[in-house]
């Protein structure tokens, strides 16, 4: 019989940082990852997990169409392209929140049609589908800051951290929308070929998670 292979989707940057560690205290060998060089897939025999490196919206398009088993996303991706498969942790880090932001003279309650730029137009549409405001959405891929700092936009729908880059551009937080961290998700179907093997893994993550030391081994 051919050896049980799990496939693993990891968001390469920021989310490939924080989760190593995790892995490495589950007991997992990252040492192919972490020494990638150019490399997007790593494949070892000493272990049954394969990973791939890829942007958080290609990791749910690989966990959709059953070319990864597991995905290891933020849930701002998650929501943002309405995922659909088993979301079995939150690994604890990745943790930022969606605001909305501007600059100081923004009026939130203006009556007006309002632009808002974002990387996540659902998300934003959804915010202002509940309070029942009708906005025009600029899509932007990356430093949505930029947006009401040139007159792009009248404000942001973005995640922030430590709020560095909003101050460090003069913008300030008008709401807070919803939470993010980063999850482990897996395919429906691969949950039910390798059950034992995918719920193992979950479950020495899971223990990582929770032990009081795994925030201080991402620092
Ligand atoms: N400032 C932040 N603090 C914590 N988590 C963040 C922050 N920004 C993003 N994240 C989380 O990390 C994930 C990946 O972010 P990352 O910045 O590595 O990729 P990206 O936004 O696609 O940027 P790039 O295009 O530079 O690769 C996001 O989907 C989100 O879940
Ligand atoms: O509150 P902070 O800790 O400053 O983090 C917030 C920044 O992090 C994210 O950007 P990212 O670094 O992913 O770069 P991007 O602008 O290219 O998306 C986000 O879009 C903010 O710009």
């Amino acid at each position: 019989m051919p050896k049980e292979r799990i496939k693993i989707a990891l968001t390469k940057g920021r989310v490939e940082q924080q989760v190593i560690p995790l892995l490495e205290a589950a007991g997992i060998d990252c040492s192919l990852v972490r020494n990638k060089k150019r490399r997007l897939i790593f494949d070892s025999t000493s272990q049954p997990y394969e990973f791939i490196l890829a942007k958080g919206p290609d990791v749910t398009t690989f966990l959709e169409r059953g070319a990864a088993d597991i995905g290891i996303v933020g849930s701002d991706i998650l929501t943002e392209h309405q995922s659909t498969q088993y979301e079995l942790l939150d690994l604890g880090v990745g943790e930022c929140q969606f605001v909305l932001a501007s600059t100081s003279d923004f009026d939130p309650r203006a009556p007006r049609r309002k632009i808002i730029g974002t990387k996540y137009p659902l998300i934003t549409q959804r915010y202002f589908d509940q309070l029942g405001q009708d906005v025009e959405i600029i899509k932007i891929e990356g430093s949505v800051e930029l947006a009401p700092l040139t007159g792009l936009a009248d404000a942001i729908v973005d995640i922030t951290e430590t709020g560095t880059t909003l101050r460090e551009n003069h913008l300030q937080i008008y709401d807070y929308l919803q939470p993010v961290s980063t999850r482990l998700v897996v395919n429906r179907l691969a949950l039910k070929q390798h059950q034992q093997a995918i719920y193992e893994l979950v479950d020495r993550l899971a223990a990582v998670v929770s032990s009081p030391s795994s925030k201080e081994s991402v620092k």
